[in-house]
């Protein structure tokens, strides 16, 4: 299979929003609606939903899948780790957006409660995963590795997996499903990391030809 690195895949990025002129956050809000339709496949009312989300555009999805499931009327909850002060763009737009429909944002580890939650996002890091996890990071994916009763979905890829070497990085999200864009990206090739990905999911997001 055709497995794009992080930097051919920003490189795409790039020429789609310079090329074709796609703004950024309108690739963002169709990622997330086609996180948010794969997700549906096994979704129900009764589930409790955790965003754990990145300061970053990986983050940025996991908040729009989480405004955008809140708005459907699903029990979600929004969990934001890192560092305000390096917050991107377009993510701290999508917790302005999500916050003016009444979705609650929390910003600490400890205030969830993960022994309610059934199923849980990780949008912590995608393709900009650049040095080995640790500190709170590496809290989070424990914790999501430890909540056994919850389904997993990992954004474009599991946190934890680098899309530069197509190695773990200290440790990784174990993920029952990766929804990615437009490519496979470098590491899903790999028959080792094949059970941290579970089953994936290439969506095209109405842009990535
Ligand atoms: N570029 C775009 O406009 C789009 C990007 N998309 C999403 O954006 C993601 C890429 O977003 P970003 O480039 O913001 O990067 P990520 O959101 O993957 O990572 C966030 C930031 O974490 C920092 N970081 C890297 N390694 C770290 C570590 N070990 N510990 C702590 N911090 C670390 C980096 O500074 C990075 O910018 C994609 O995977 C995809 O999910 C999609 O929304 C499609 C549109
Ligand atoms: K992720």
């Amino acid at each position: 299979m055709k497995a794009l690195t992080a930097e051919e895949m920003y490189e795409y990025e790039k020429s789609i929003m310079t090329d074709k002129s796609v703004p950024s956050i309108v690739l963002m809000e169709c990622a997330a609606r086609a996180t948010a339709k794969q997700m549906k496949q096994t979704l129900s009312q009764n589930d409790r939903i955790t965003i754990v989300a990145g300061g970053g555009n990986n983050g940025g999805d996991g908040l729009a899948v989480g405004r955008i499931l809140h708005n459907e009327g699903f029990q979600v909850e929004i969990l934001v780790l890192g560092n305000p002060d390096h917050y991107s763009e377009q993510n701290q737009l999508q917790q302005k957006i999500a916050k003016s429909y009444g979705a609650v944002i929390k910003t600490s580890l400890e205030k969830i409660d993960f022994t309610k939650t059934t199923v849980i996002v990780d949008a912590l890091f995608g393709i900009g995963l650049s040095r080995a996890v640790k500190g709170v990071p590496l809290q989070a994916i424990e914790k999501i590795n430890a909540t056994k009763q919850a389904r997993v979905y990992a954004i474009d890829v599991p946190s934890g997996i680098s899309c530069i070497e197509g190695e773990i990085l200290g440790n990784c999200v174990m993920a029952d499903e990766t929804i990615t864009f437009g490519f496979y990206k470098h590491g899903m090739e790999k028959e080792k990391l094949k059970s941290s990905f579970g089953h994936i999911t290439v969506d095209d997001i109405g842009f990535y030809y």
